[in-house]
């Protein structure tokens, strides 16, 4: 009885996750979507988790300088003067990068805003080497391009002074009369003394002519000027930046003239890199739609994200992707696929809406539009209740063909209408697809390899122009009236670009049309949703 009681009285309490323990990436299996989870897909506003999101960041980066070398003597009874035995510093810390699986935002980057690995240690007497500095790895989410804005290389430097100087000491030679001692200024910088010696004596020391060096690992950097294009996951971490090499101590120095050289090298002056980190989201499927169109909806039905929903456009302010698990629960895949690694999960990513002109920067589109560029499938959400979901198809794909445009100077269009459906539903159990249809996967992306090349860099990512990547509809909202016959319209337009009598909204005569589907969906009602996964899986096997 009191038990009864204590449960009438309680507040009605929505179990709230943490914030922090829920990962970016949400994970759902879409076999378990059913109609008793509904209240999840029309959520009130406040009930969504926050992500913090960043896709772009300029970071600094200093690989450490070099450890000085030591100036020391053998110093034992009976041995007076002993030999030179000055140990050498050690290297500086070097910068690697490597992608990581599983993060899925630059915010922890961007925040640290300068990267420093630490310098290497001095030499020390008795022929004792410096430590060497540490290294750092900066780990990033597959998908982040590298680029490089700036660089300040202390040993590049030198080699260009030392260039020039020469350069100068040949015109002299050339202009004989003129010959004159060349002042050569003291180098404080290069060289250290004895330390009991007065800074008079770098006037007196003839010091041997050097030239700068680098670490034998620096031959793995990449090539100037960084472009890095990270599409694929790394088992090993690359090189960015080799620490400067540690200066040499006294012993290196010795000459039949001079035995006993008090003066050790520097270490050399470590690298500054100014890079610019983007990451460009590679999610299996990219949601295009108007704002407001349903697009979070659709992701929450179909995983179990928490993206923002709310009648409102521009609820969607950053990017969101969800893991749809199709596997039987064991990890073992549902569908089988022929010569490729079976796959047991897809992802979706959910961008903000595109409105008209989004590729002139208009709404929020353009910046997000680069995500969509790497989806393998693109997924058109449709609102059935706004207006003619045809012309809404083809303002869509407008705006990614003029984006494409921007990208590599594209021509795009439009089109029209034709075609062939059955619908005999009245809000719920919508037309499950014809198996029959959305066999051709043939046009899915190739993985694309992240093999190192000689030079250190990474190939560029070839990506397949938008219009050639496998698409379909989704048109949302099939709950709400009227909107059969336009959802008819639709299909009836699909089947007529499918069969080239009408064009391919893309403008492309060669724009991907193998096997094209409209599917009505009620995402609020979780109705529908569940062939998508089915689709996707024809698609992605
Ligand atoms: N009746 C009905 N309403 C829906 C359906 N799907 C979404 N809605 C409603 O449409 C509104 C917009 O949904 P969102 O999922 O936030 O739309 P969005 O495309 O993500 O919008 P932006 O993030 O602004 O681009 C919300 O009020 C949803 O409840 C559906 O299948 N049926
Ligand atoms: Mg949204």
């Amino acid at each position: 009885m009191a038990h009864s009681r204590l449960l009438l009285t309680l507040p009605k309490c929505r179990c709230r996750v943490p914030t922090a323990s829920i990962p970016f990436i949400a994970r759902g299996r879409w076999q378990s979507t059913n109609a008793a989870d509904l209240p999840h897909l029309n959520p009130p506003p406040d009930d969504y988790s926050r992500f913090i999101f960043q896709d772009k960041c300029r970071v600094t980066v200093h690989a450490g300088s070099g450890g000085h070398g030591c100036v020391s003597f053998l110093r034992e009874k009976f041995i007076e003067e002993g030999p030179p035995n000055g140990g050498d510093g050690g290297s500086g810390g070097s910068i690697y990068i490597q992608t990581v699986e599983g993060l899925t935002s630059l915010h922890k980057l961007a925040r640290r805003g300068v990267i420093r690995a630490s310098r290497g240690r001095n030499g020390q007497g008795k022929s004792k080497g410096g430590k060497r500095g540490n290294d750092v790895l900066i780990q990033v989410p597959v998908g982040t391009v590298v680029r490089e804005v700036d660089r300040d290389d202390p040993v590049a430097n030198e080699l260009a002074r030392l260039k020039s100087e020469r350069l100068l000491r040949q015109q002299e030679a050339e202009n004989e009369e003129e010959t004159t001692e060349m002042f050569t200024p003291v180098r404080h910088d290069r060289w250290v003394l004895y330390p009991g010696a007065n800074p008079s004596n770098f006037l007196t020391v003839k010091f041997p002519r050097s030239r700068p060096r680098r670490q034998h690992i620096a031959a793995m950097e990449p090539q100037a000027p960084i472009f890095l294009d990270l599409s694929q996951p790394m088992d090993k971490p690359l090189l960015l930046a080799a620490g400067g090499a540690g200066g040499m101590g006294n012993p290196h120095f010795v000459t039949r003239n001079m035995g006993r050289p008090e003066f050790a090298a520097r270490g050399e002056g470590g690298m500054r890199l100014e890079l610019d980190f983007e990451l460009k989201i590679l999610a299996d499927i990219g949601l295009v739609g108007k704002p407001n169109a349903g697009k979070s909806t659709l992701l929450r039905s179909l995983t179990n994200s928490r993206t923002r929903i709310g009648n409102w456009e521009f609820t969607t302010l950053s990017p969101q992707i969800g893991t749809v698990i199709v596997d039987d629960y064991k990890g073992r895949p549902l569908v089988e696929s022929k010569g490729k690694i079976p796959r047991t999960h897809f992802t979706i990513a959910d961008i903000p809406g595109l409105v008209e002109d989004a590729h002139l920067d208009r709404g929020l589109g353009l910046g997000f539009l680069r995500h969509i560029e790497r989806a393998g499938i693109l997924a058109f959400v449709v609102d059935l209740s706004a207006g003619d979901p045809i012309q809404g198809l083809q303002k869509l794909w407008r705006e990614l063909g003029e984006y494409g445009r921007l990208d590599e100077a594209e021509p795009v269009d439009e089109s029209e209408d034709g075609g062939v459906i059955e619908w005999d539903t009245s809000g719920s159990g919508l037309p499950e697809l014809d198996p029959s249809r959305g066999r051709r996967r043939s046009e899915l992306p190739a993985e694309t390899p992240t093999t190192v090349r000689k030079d250190g860099s990474l190939p560029r990512l070839t990506l397949p122009p938008i219009h050639k990547k496998p698409w379909f509809v989704v048109a949302t909202k099939a709950d709400l009236e009227n909107t059969q016959d336009r959802y008819k319209d639709l299909q009836e337009y699909l089947t007529a670009v499918e069969k080239g009598l009408a064009e391919h909204p893309s403008g492309h005569a060669d724009g991907w049309k193998e096997s094209l589907h409209a599917v009505p969906v009620s995402a609020m009602r979780g109705e529908g949703v569940s062939r998508i996964p089915k689709l996707v899986m024809e698609f992605l096997a």
